[in-house]
């Protein structure tokens, strides 16, 4: 008997088509009847790489040409869904569009990566003035704050080309910072040289899940989805996105979390941090709920802290770095 096709679309950058092709097995290893396709697609984000990601001040850079395939059925390319890294995801969709599912989530943590042949092996160990490439004022920002003797540089393109730019003897870069999950989804752990624990930085909302994104009510594909979504997984980013959508961040602004869910006691604990640009102000606050309807909980969870840290003053530092970035 023939299978019926479903087509995947993502982007086109190695992490990119990893990610597809684990969407692609879970769905293939639930549902033998159906064949997955990968479209891999050049997105605004791919293909504008000198700017800083912050200047498109949180526009859908990563995701717009794919929902096009995915709105137009009739489309020469038509796709059935999109997997994405869910950090590069608006915590709006436009209209006709849904999260299908989230699926379980590798290490959130940032990372260091050094050059291979580094004499270093921590950021204690840097001399004063080093550079540390990062395009990320969340990450920027955070560790500012503890090593106000390091500069901040900002370093684009996709993971490969950072490590180039880190490994070439003539960098500019003693160091940069990653998102540990990228290096590990395609086997490349053994470039982390320090993994950060929460104390030194806080991840971002959504880093390390892979969210995948259908047509509005498209009840077929939701079913299939509800097979390979995670469910910690999914009650922790629901509860970051919720956070961040409540503050009005966009996806670049320094917003750092952590969160936890004991899924035996249904209890789930989300810690948020906005810094500004300089590392100077930061606002940390935690709020903790027990969840009984999953999704409604935990955004609820997500706005009450978004709350407490608007009291606390986290608007002000967010609108300061918004003005910025209009001058
Ligand atoms: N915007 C780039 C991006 N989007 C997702 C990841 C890594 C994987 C993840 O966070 O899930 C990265 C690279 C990075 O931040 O190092």
């Amino acid at each position: 008997m023939s299978k019926e096709v479903l087509v995947i679309g993502g982007r086109s950058s190695k992490l990119a088509v990893a990610q597809s092709t684990k969407v692609k097995e879970l769905i293939e290893e639930q549902f033998p009847q159906y064949e997955c396709r990968i479209v891999a697609l050049k997105t605004l984000g791919d293909q504008i790489q000198s700017k800083p990601l912050y200047s498109f001040g949180g526009k859908a850079v990563w995701t717009k040409e794919l929902e096009d395939l995915l709105y137009h059925e009739d489309a020469k390319e038509r796709i059935d869904l999109i997997v994405h890294s869910l950090k590069d995801v608006p915590t709006l969709l436009p209209d006709g569009f849904e999260i299908g599912a989230i699926t379980k989530r590798v290490d959130p943590s940032d990372c260091l990566v050094m050059p291979i042949d580094s004499k270093y092996k921590s950021l204690d160990d840097l001399p004063n003035g080093s550079i540390v490439g990062t395009s990320s004022i969340r990450r920027s920002a955070q560790l500012k704050r503890r090593y106000p003797h390091l500069k901040f540089e900002s370093v684009r393109g996709n993971i490969h080309t950072r490590l180039k730019k880190v490994d070439d003897p003539e960098s500019h870069y003693q160091c940069i910072i990653l998102a540990a999950a990228g290096l590990i989804r395609m086997g490349l752990e053994s470039r982390i040289t320090q993994t950060f624990n929460s104390t030194m930085m806080y991840h971002a909302v959504g880093q390390g899940a892979m969210g995948i994104e259908i047509r509005e009510g498209d009840e077929k594909l939701r079913n299939i989805l509800s097979k390979i979504s995670d469910e910690e997984t999914t009650v922790c980013c629901l509860a970051e996105r919720s956070l961040m959508r409540t503050l009005e961040g966009g996806c670049s602004v320094p917003i750092g979390v952590e969160t936890k869910y004991d899924a035996s006691k249904k209890e789930l604990l989300l810690k948020g941090i906005v810094v500004d640009v300089d590392g100077t102000k930061a606002i940390e606050e935690q709020h903790s709920i027990i969840i009984q309807d999953s999704k409604e909980d935990s955004m609820a969870c997500g706005k009450a802290l978004a709350e407490k840290m608007k009291q606390a003053g986290a608007k002000t530092i967010l609108d300061s770095i918004n003005l910025d970035r209009i001058h």
